[in-house]
């Protein structure tokens, strides 16, 4: 079945009705389970065991006002192909930004540390924003992870020096030395291709997780390096500003990756008892990121870590 839409009036009523036209949606009412009631909004939800309060999943194509958006139900070759499509945007992508980054530093534009916690920011958060560009098929989160995956090979390659990549090393390494792949960035990787794995687009759990792990975190360093002058009590090595950026940044990057998500139909979230789970997630996860444990675990285990697990707590209830 397909419904060529022509203009954007057509796709917002698709938008707001597909229900009648999309072929998988459940006809359970999340209304009928009153645990979750207060969570949805609108529309009948595809009830699964973790996404009890997610609409079925619409690709980027359907909710975009497209002047010849394409409301189609894809062929197997179709999906195949764009799931192939956005694993090289994404890869390209990664490629790409480490490139531009270590140009910048290269040029004296911006300073190694700042380029750096810049790839940290930009890279985990750009890589969240493309998951919608892959198809609804269940596969697609596997061709997602192709670019974490990618890049975790990349950096053990170069992290055991088996080959050289000068321009990686300066743009992910504090001392330029490429053992430190096999640390920090190697676990931020990981981390990213584990959340599309486990979490895809199907929770706001392995959203929040990245978003604290990419946004709030990077801000902390870089607010905290500039303005960090007055120390934790508990914690020299961090400052009251780099944690209240974390947790400022780390809440707004959250809430706006779930309203993003939201606006293109993943969720339909109760954004009163949102904003209030998200903020305990993110000052829990501050805390956490705050403390002297950076030599026993890196900042990319223990923030998108905490986060997942506060964040499947607050959620459940
Ligand atoms: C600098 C990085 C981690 C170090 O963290 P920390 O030690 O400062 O705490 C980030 C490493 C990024 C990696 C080399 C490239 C990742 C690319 C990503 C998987 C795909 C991005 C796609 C998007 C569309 C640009
Ligand atoms: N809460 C925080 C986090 C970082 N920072 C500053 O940012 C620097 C790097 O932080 P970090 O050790 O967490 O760096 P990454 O492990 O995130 O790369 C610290 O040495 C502090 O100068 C801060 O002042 N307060």
């Amino acid at each position: 079945m397909s419904t060529i839409t022509t203009d954007a009036t057509m796709v917002e009523f698709l938008h707001l009705n597909n229900h009648h036209s999309r072929p998988f949606l459940s006809t359970q009412n999340c209304y009928s389970n009153p645990t979750f009631s207060h969570l949805r909004r609108r529309r009948p939800f595809q009830k699964t065991s973790l996404s009890h309060f997610v609409s079925p999943p619409k690709p980027l194509l359907v909710v975009l006002p497209l002047s010849v958006a394409t409301h189609a139900l894809l062929s197997p070759a179709a999906t195949l192909s764009q799931d192939v499509g956005a694993a090289a945007f994404a890869l390209g992508g990664g490629y790409g930004l480490v490139s531009a980054f270590d140009y910048l530093t290269d040029r004296n534009i911006i300073s190694k540390k700042l380029s750096r916690k810049l790839v940290h920011i930009f890279s985990g958060l750009l890589f969240v924003a493309s998951w919608p560009l892959f198809s609804t098929s269940s596969e697609a989160r596997y061709f997602a992870s192709l670019a974490p995956l990618a890049n975790c090979l990349r950096l053990v390659v170069y992290g055991l020096s088996l080959a050289t990549d000068e321009g990686l090393i300066k743009s992910v390494t504090r001392e330029g030395k490429p053992e430190e792949l096999l640390t920090g960035p190697l676990y931020y990787v990981l981390t990213l291709a584990v959340c599309a794995i486990v979490f895809w687009r199907e929770s706001p759990v392995g959203l929040l997780s990245l978003a604290m792990m990419c946004g709030g975190d990077g801000v902390a360093d870089i607010m905290g390096r500039k303005f960090g002058h007055v120390k934790l009590p508990y914690n020299q090595k961090k400052s009251w500003a780099g944690s209240i950026s974390m947790f400022a940044f780390g809440f707004l990057i959250s809430i706006g990756m779930l309203y993003y998500y939201s606006a293109l139909g993943y969720f339909q979230l109760d954004w009163n008892i949102t904003t209030i789970r998200v903020a305990v997630v993110c000052f829990i996860a501050t805390i956490v990121e705050s403390l002297p444990t950076t030599e026993i675990i890196d900042d990319n285990i223990s923030v998108p870590l905490v986060t997942l697990l506060t964040a499947y707590i607050c959620f459940q209830l």
